[in-house]
């Protein structure tokens, strides 16, 4: 049985019927241009919209149908972005994470749950800052707070907006690094993301949604082509193996400017009609 399912959902007027199912310990990525519905899909797969058609499933069980600790049993979600003023430290805030667990205190004594809070800020390299004001932390800093707070919650799917959007470039690759590593535990982790190139390295399979429908789903080598980007997003893209780090690579050029159109063989310059 697939881990999470997708029955026709629909969000009205959002999305319409959105059918597709994912396994355990893959990476996907939900892409698509802005508006398309991305964030609307994740809240409605974690939980917090209910959709106006369809059901969500996770092991055949329909989330809707579960009180919200149950839910987070189930599934973690990271929002697009974390409001400035919430009145907790570092690691007050990832501790909420293990509200699904039962209680971490009884009175002032820690019953359980210290280690997973302990390796998620460890984890999110922010053990030097875990008694710090979330109010005070950088918008990176407060965005990994919200992963590790994710982290810590062990949910078998983890639903993240666009996780690495405010992350300096070594942390971008360490935490689409560390992804992989959770998949490869056994996790479903589904980000929306709009670093294409990230996507294409890093991600499993896709999910393209355009316009609150879904243009492609499936294999990343297969789904993600100059054919889609040009659909999709109106940017040429041409897709060659890094030379040094033998990965796929994207060069991207705005549609607009197309310097070549293949005419036969014949190679002549052109525009977009
Ligand atoms: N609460 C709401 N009420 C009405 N319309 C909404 C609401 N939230 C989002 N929308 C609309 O739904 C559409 C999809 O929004 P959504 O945030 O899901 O897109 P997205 O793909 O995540 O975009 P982005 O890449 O910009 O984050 C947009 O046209 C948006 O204006």
């Amino acid at each position: 049985m697939p881990m999470l399912t997708l029955e026709s959902v629909a969000q009205s007027p959002i999305l319409s019927e959105l059918t597709a199912s994912f396994e355990a310990g893959r990476v996907v990525g939900l892409i698509g241009p802005n508006g398309a519905g991305k964030s609307t899909l994740l809240r409605t797969i974690a939980g917090l919209l209910r959709p106006t058609g369809g059901a969500v499933c996770v092991h055949g069980v329909d989330i809707h149908r579960l009180s919200p600790r149950r839910r987070a049993q189930h599934v973690a979600y990271l929002p697009q972005s974390l409001t400035e003023d919430i009145p907790y430290t570092v690691r007050e805030f990832v501790e909420m994470g293990r509200y699904s667990h039962g209680p971490l205190f009884v009175g002032a004594r820690r019953v359980a749950g210290g280690d997973q809070v302990a390796d998620a800020l460890d984890q999110m390299g922010l053990l030097a800052l875990q008694d710090a004001p979330l109010q005070r932390v950088s918008g990176g800093e407060r965005q990994r707070a919200g992963i590790a707070r994710c982290l810590a919650q062990e949910s078998p799917v983890l639903l993240l907006d666009e996780p690495i959007s405010n992350l300096d470039i070594y942390y971008q690759l360490d935490i689409m690094t560390q992804l992989t590593r959770l998949a490869s535990r056994g996790h479903l982790i589904v980000i929306a993301i709009h670093h294409l190139e990230f996507a294409l390295r890093f991600c499993d399979e896709l999910l393209v949604v355009s316009d609150g429908q879904i243009y492609a789903q499936g294999e990343t080598a297969q789904v993600f082509t100059p054919t889609m980007v040009r659909d999709v997003f109106g940017v040429e893209a041409t897709i060659f193996l890094d030379p040094v780090q033998q990965h796929a690579r994207l060069s991207l050029s705005s549609a607009e400017a197309r310097p070549l159109v293949q005419v036969g063989e014949r190679s002549v310059g052109g525009r977009r009609e």
